[in-house]
């Protein structure tokens, strides 16, 4: 399987970078990973809905210009569905066995996700209703997919 994770803007702090080095090195036997960071857009405190809308559109068309027609989409938000991580397993195993080999996470800059990322998604997953930093949420993801993958394939590291 091809796993993506396309988020916004560049990791800054050196542990966020250490640590998705880490997972994404032990992933590494298993599926094929990547991740791609798209620019992301000058978001000031004070700005209207629709300059917040523009901000989301100009960040979505650059994510969207890495999606590949064939892959699924699973959109980060935090209204979105709840899953365990057995779950995110089950999700991923059940897309490998009925012929969907390319997977694509996407992860929003400081304002979200725009509505046109969010229609492209097949599925939509929270990590719950807490807000968590988009840099740190790539971390946490990547860690999920590993343990996805060492519970499909029954592996111990899921405790
Ligand atoms: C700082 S958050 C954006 C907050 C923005 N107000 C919103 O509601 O989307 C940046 C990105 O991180 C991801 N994210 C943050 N917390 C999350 C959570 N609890 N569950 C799922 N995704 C989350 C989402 O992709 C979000 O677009």
């Amino acid at each position: 399987m091809f796993i993506q994770i396309v988020g916004v803007g560049k990791l800054k702090e050196k542990y966020l970078v250490q640590g998705i080095a880490e997972y994404s090195k032990r992933l590494a036997p298993y599926v094929k990973f990547q991740v791609i960071e798209v620019p992301d857009e000058k978001a000031p405190e004070n700005m209207s809905d629709a300059e917040l809308l523009q901000v989301q559109e100009r960040e979505g068309e650059r994510i969207l210009s890495h999606i590949k027609p064939d892959a699924h989409v699973v959109a980060l938000a935090i209204g979105g569905k709840l899953w365990s991580s057995e779950e995110l397993a089950e999700h991923l195993d059940k897309l490998g066995t009925y012929g969907t080999s390319h997977v694509v996470f996407v992860i929003g800059g400081s304002v979200g996700l725009s509505p046109a990322v969010m229609s492209r998604a097949q599925s939509k997953l929270s990590f719950g209703r807490m807000t968590l930093p988009h840099q740190l949420m790539r971390l946490v993801l990547v860690e999920q997919i590993y343990r996805a993958v060492k519970i499909n394939r029954g592996e111990p590291y899921h405790k």
